[in-house]
């Protein structure tokens, strides 16, 4: 286990290169199962949770080869079934989120598809329904082992379908696109998510052969060919990244320049800054936020009622950014409401930022009003721990805003999805420092 201590209170200055997208990552990397060709792979961060799903791919007989920093090549020519029922499989699938998605191209290439109840952020309930709604539709039996959480699907051939998800799951559309693509006949996918991620991944499967049309869109036509071929790819910058930065410029009145951000990929994220009054500057394909010298002002609506910052599937804004703007909203000018509608136990890290002198009053375990300090009175350093990836990174921003050396425990959690984070921040003059936890 390791923490950072954290000097806060400093100006930041510089360039900052986003990381290739996690969770485009995450359903990328499981549709290299599709295949027994060689798929190249491009931008791939450096992060806990997508190392966990390469030794996945790897132990499930995956030829994995590094080419040089993130560039892999994936050759799934002899996969090894027998792995899906060792108890390592057991441990190995717990360990993240995104392993979910290697369910579906199994199913659709082998005729099976496992795994255990999946990992990732524990912020409410994260169901899987859909997911396998959507495979029992396609023809595939279902079996889900209560004792040991552990999910099963099989069929001889799936057969195309028209479904409507009910509800438009990142994770599971993007599993139930990878197993109809090979499916008999036509699959229709509505109320299907369309975040870039799940863009990306249809365009790549696209390359590979598969004939998937409603791209961007949440009505998706797939129809299924016998087989798919290699291909290359290159990840997105990721939004979530890019979201981070902004708020932490604007936070610690620092001048950044976030390079490479692929904005018309950004949706709404630099308009939701904006409403929290930072200056989100276009310079051709990087983002450039000035030193916030004066503070930031939060935007009313036009009838004058208090700004509320909702998250939605997209092209709504995503939830993995909503604890970021909560943190940036404590040193704003205003008042914003902020309400979390997708998970239930994201916002109770609040706690920690009243401790550093933040003014939010928790409404329930979905909504959390902050009323702004523009900077008058500065958050004061504190000892914390990252209870998800995105509070994590919350807290630490909030700590190199504050006064004085905070400490934040189980930074594992923000390794999950930050490439390098002390490393990077260091090179723009953040005080950060890792340290194993008894030194
Ligand atoms: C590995 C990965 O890609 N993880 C992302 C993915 O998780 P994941 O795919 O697990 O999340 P889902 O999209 O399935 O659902 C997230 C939560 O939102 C709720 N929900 C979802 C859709 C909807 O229309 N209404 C609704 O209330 C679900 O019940 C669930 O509690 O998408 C989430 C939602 O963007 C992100 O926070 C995660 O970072
Ligand atoms: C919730 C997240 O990740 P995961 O779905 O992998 O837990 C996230 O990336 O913010």
């Amino acid at each position: 286990m390791g923490i950072f201590k954290i000097e806060g209170g400093h100006q930041l200055k510089g360039k900052i290169q986003p990381q290739g997208a996690k969770n485009e990552a995450l359903q990328i990397l499981c549709a290299v199962l599709l295949t027994p060709e060689k798929v190249t792979i491009h931008n791939i961060p450096d992060i806990v949770d997508v190392n966990k799903l390469i030794d996945l791919l790897k132990n499930l007989g995956v030829k994995i080869e590094h080419i040089n920093q993130g560039t892999y090549t994936f050759q799934a020519d002899a996969i090894n079934l027998k792995y899906l029922e060792s108890e390592a499989f057991k441990k190995d699938g717990r360990g993240l989120r995104g392993s979910i998605m290697i369910v579906g191209p199994l199913l659709a290439r082998f005729g099976k598809g496992y795994i255990p109840k999946p990992g990732g952020d524990k912020i409410g309930r994260r169901r899987l329904d859909t997911h396998f709604e959507g495979f029992i539709k396609l023809g595939a039996k279902f079996r889900y082992n209560r004792e040991d959480y552990f999910y099963g699907v099989e069929a001889d051939k799936l057969k195309g379908a028209y479904m409507l998800l009910d509800e438009a799951s990142v994770t599971g559309t993007a599993n139930i696109v990878m197993a109809a693509v090979l499916a008999e006949g036509q699959t229709t996918i509505y109320n299907a998510a369309c975040e870039p991620y799940l863009q990306q991944l249809c365009n790549m499967l696209n390359r590979m052969g598969a004939k998937i049309s409603g791209i961007g869109s949440n009505m998706l036509i797939i129809d299924g060919v016998d087989n798919l071929g290699g291909t290359s790819h290159t990840m997105l910058p990721d939004m979530i990244e890019i979201g981070s930065w902004i708020g932490l410029a604007a936070m610690t009145k620092s001048e950044l320049t976030i390079t490479n951000v692929s904005w018309d990929d950004l949706g709404q994220i630099p308009d939701v800054f904006r409403k929290l009054g930072i200056t989100v500057e276009k310079q051709g394909d990087d983002i450039h936020i000035p030193a916030h010298k004066d503070g930031y002002e939060i935007q009313n609506y036009i009838d004058g009622s208090i700004l509320t910052i909702s998250d939605a599937p997209w092209p709504g804004f995503t939830p993995d950014l909503l604890s970021i703007i909560l943190v940036v909203a404590t040193q704003a000018r205003g008042s914003v409401l902020i309400h979390q509608k997708m998970f239930e136990s994201r916002l109770f890290f609040v706690d920690k930022l009243i401790d550093m002198g933040a003014k939010i009053i928790l409404c329930d375990p979905h909504r959390a009003v902050v009323i702004g300090h523009d900077f008058k009175s500065q958050l004061k350093a504190t000892t914390m721990t990252s209870p998800d990836i995105r509070a994590g990174v919350s807290l630490l921003i909030a700590a190199l805003s504050a006064k004085g050396t905070s400490t934040i425990h189980n930074i594992e959690q923000i390794d999950r999805g930050y490439e390098n984070i002390d490393t990077r921040l260091r090179a723009i003059g953040a005080l950060i420092n890792r340290h194993k936890e008894n030194d």
